[in-house]
């Protein structure tokens, strides 16, 4: 499979035929896909084949899955990520994860934003104060929650706790951002919300979402890649794989022959 880039954008991230294996199970095999910088490549196809264990190894979270492996490469600005200079904790700063469940931890709201920023040495309060309402701006929360910002993360509504989780993992100041089905969990004015913040986000952002909801990957993403059985089908134009895909599986997936 050829790497896919259809825009002469700056490719961000890129895997090279890489293998991923729980034990001696083949998860993903050989996927060579790029992400191209400032866009939003989302990631299709049936349950179990491999999109979340894909995305997960785009910033090592893999790596904490006992028994986990991996061949090939990932490079980040051209640096492979897997370099034994790689600091672990700096990579997932740079490549930051919003999971499929919000998981906001039982603190404050403000705690919740300022959490990594404490853990990565912020003291002086007024930087703290700035940078958490510069990502409750950038996660479009700011509004509903300045006056409440001391009380608990576990009172807010569904898509309020997902937008806290996006909040808190922009407060790092990340380049790119994996989102394994941010909006499955929550309605659809929720759902509209965060497709609206993922709209804006990739101004400054490069980002990969995996959804099994087709309707959105064609709202938010540039690009599709879908997956099939551990491997990449085919990458292209989101338009061209929803209206005039190259395989025949593809077809069949986005026109809903099986999935
Ligand atoms: N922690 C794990 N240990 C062992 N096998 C795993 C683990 N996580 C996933 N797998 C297996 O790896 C394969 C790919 O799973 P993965 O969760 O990446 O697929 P997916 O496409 O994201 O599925 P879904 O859409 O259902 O979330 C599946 O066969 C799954 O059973």
């Amino acid at each position: 499979m050829p790497l896919s880039s259809p825009t002469p954008a700056r490719i961000k991230m890129e895997s090279r035929a890489l293998t991923l294996r729980y034990g001696a199970k083949v998860a993903v095999r050989s996927v060579s896909l790029a992400l191209p910088e400032h866009q939003v490549t989302a990631l299709i196809g049936p349950s179990g084949c491999g999109k979340s264990t894909f995305l997960r190894s785009l910033n090592r979270m893999n790596d904490l899955i006992p028994g986990s492996s991996h061949e090939g490469t990932v490079l980040l600005d051209g640096m492979s990520i897997h370099d034994r200079n790689v600091d672990v904790v700096d990579l997932r700063r740079r490549v930051g994860m919003v999971f499929q469940k919000s998981n906001p931890f039982p603190k404050s709201i403000f705690e919740n934003v300022a959490y990594g920023l404490r853990v990565g040495g912020m003291k002086d309060k007024a930087e703290l104060d700035a940078r958490v309402e510069k990502s409750l701006q950038g996660a479009a929360l700011w509004d509903e929650v300045k006056d409440r910002l001391g009380d608990s993360a576990l009172g807010l509504s569904g898509g309020q706790q997902q937008r806290l989780c996006i909040a808190r993992a922009l407060a790092v100041e990340p380049e790119v951002l994996l989102m394994d089905e941010p909006a499955s969990a929550l309605d659809p004015i929720a759902t509209a919300k965060i497709e609206e913040l993922i709209y804006e986000l990739k101004a400054r952002y490069t980002i990969a979402i995996v959804t099994h909801n087709m309707q959105q990957a064609a709202r938010v993403s540039e690009l599709t890649a879908f997956f099939y059985m551990g491997e990449l089908v085919e990458c292209g134009p989101t338009e061209q794989i929803f209206t005039n895909p190259r395989e025949k599986r593809t077809e069949d997936y986005v026109t809903g022959k099986f999935g």
